[in-house]
């Protein structure tokens, strides 16, 4: 197999190092005293110093599910989207009805990316969010610089395969060791999404390394993978959607400010995923209700959820609905902020502006801006990645434990795998 390089990223940025006069903040990871000798314990193994006592480099892979760069790119991403049983489970009828559904749905799906301007920004985003992250990582923890930027799509270039083998080309695994911080852009985890992802990582971490030529397992210089898989009431995220909220809550009449409506939005679950036990709405909630302390409650608010797809019933009630019916009770000064997502793509550009704000007829239903280029939010992301590089924890407690109602194989040995406890006979 060939792969394409699928980054941007000019290589100096890669190879940057780190002012040597920054002082360094980040706690050693090396003999890390913080080891938990608990049951879950997910401290992250020693990674090896150089001669110069430095611990880096190390890649920092922001894990999301990407979008088609272009209206050509759109089969592609919905037939892999499809194929997840993870995202859309179809059972043994999955390779069959999958693209079959992903070809029929493809003009529609175009046509609303043309409407955007011809495809989604995600890859844009993502790419210069990281890429933004690793030049202040870069200073505020000498120690692990530098840090790489790499993304990983779940359904569209750059693929989780496609990065594996640009991490081997920069020179990490294959018998050389190394760290990589698994970072979703997902701040609530579902296993539809960030659990979709992690379930892709491990399954090429173990197709691309770990195993000798006769298919034993082979732990040496393989990769040191840890992982930050939620951060729904991150104070820097928090910070960064009060701030936009306030933004768009200026362009209204002083008098009438406190009055505004606060719909926060978020992509809906089918309820069979909700009944499933999965834990994001519970973590969009306390999203919202972080934000809300953070603007002490100044307006009335409600959470709503949008992007259903398909017959069956998913959780609401849903975005465009709950517009209508407010509208309709002369709460015609309404913000939407979407919350579930980092940056714009075509449920905002498409979905809110478009089609929601268009059916609401009303100036003074307007939208908070995306986090995109916002220079708090990427402050946060390096807060971020800083803190749970200091704490050496190989991911949360919550990533150890499975949904009441998950029967998946997958999902099992992937948590075993990030929480460190591959070879153990654990229950999760
Ligand atoms: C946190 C965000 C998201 C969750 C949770 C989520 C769950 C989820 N999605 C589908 C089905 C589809 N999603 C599609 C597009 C899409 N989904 C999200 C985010 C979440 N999805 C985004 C940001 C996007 C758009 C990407 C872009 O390029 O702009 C699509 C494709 C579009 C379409 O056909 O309508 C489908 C299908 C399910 C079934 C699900 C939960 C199980
Ligand atoms: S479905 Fe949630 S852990 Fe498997
Ligand atoms: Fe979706």
């Amino acid at each position: 197999m060939s792969f394409r390089s699928p980054f941007a990223i000019p290589r100096h940025i890669w190879n940057s190092a780190a002012p040597s006069a920054v002082r360094p903040v980040a706690r050693s990871l090396v003999g890390c005293t913080s080891y938990q000798r608990s049951r879950f314990a997910t401290a992250v193994p020693p990674v090896t110093q150089d001669a110069t006592g430095s611990k880096g480099p190390t890649a920092m892979v922001f894990l999301n599910m990407g979008g088609p760069s272009t209206t050509d790119e759109v089969e592609d991403f919905l037939s892999r989207l499809f194929a997840d049983g993870d995202l859309i489970p179809l059972g043994r009828l999955q390779s069959y009805l999958g693209p079959l559904i992903a070809r029929r749905r493809t003009p529609k799906i175009q046509q609303q990316y043309s409407d955007i301007g011809g495809g989604s920004p995600i890859r844009k985003w993502s790419e210069y969010q990281c890429k933004e992250m690793c030049k202040l990582l870069d200073k505020m923890s000498p120690e692990t610089a530098p840090h790489k930027p790499y993304v990983a799509f779940r359904y569209a270039a750059p693929l989780t395969e496609t990065m594996y083998e640009q991490l081997f080309a920069d020179g990490f695994g294959n018998g050389k060791g190394g760290r990589a911080v698994a970072f979703t852009q997902y701040p609530q985890y579902s296993c539809s999404t960030t659990g979709s992802s992690l379930n892709e990582l491990w399954k090429w971490r173990n197709r691309l390394e770990g195993k000798r030529a006769n298919g034993e397992a082979d732990p040496a210089g393989t990769i040191q993978w840890s992982v930050i898989d939620r951060w729904p009431s991150h104070p820097g995220l928090i910070e960064a959607f009060a701030q936009n909220i306030e933004a768009q809550l200026k362009t209204y009449p002083a008098e009438k400010r406190n009055e505004v409506v606060l719909l926060f939005s978020a992509h809906s679950l089918p309820m069979s995923v909700v009944n499933r036990g999965d834990p994001y709405p519970a973590e969009v909630a306390a999203t919202v209700h972080a934000v809300m302390q953070r603007l002490g409650f100044s307006n009335p608010y409600r959470l709503c959820w949008q992007s259903k797809v398909g017959p069956k019933a998913w959780l609401g009630a849903q975005t465009s609905d709950t517009v209508q019916e407010y509208v309709k009770r002369g709460h015609t000064d309404l913000i939407l902020v979407p919350v579930a997502f980092t940056s714009d793509h075509i449920e905002t550009l498409y979905e809110l502006d478009l089609e929601v704000m268009e059916e609401a007829n009303s100036p003074g239903v307007k939208r908070a801006e995306s986090l995109n280029g916002n220079p708090v939010f990427i402050q946060a992301l390096a807060d971020l990645a800083l803190e749970h590089m200091n704490k050496g924890e190989l991911c949360s407690r919550q990533l150890t434990l499975r949904c009441q109602g998950c029967t998946s194989e997958r999902c099992l040995g992937q948590k075993k795998f990030f929480a460190g406890k591959e070879n153990e006979a654990l229950v999760l």
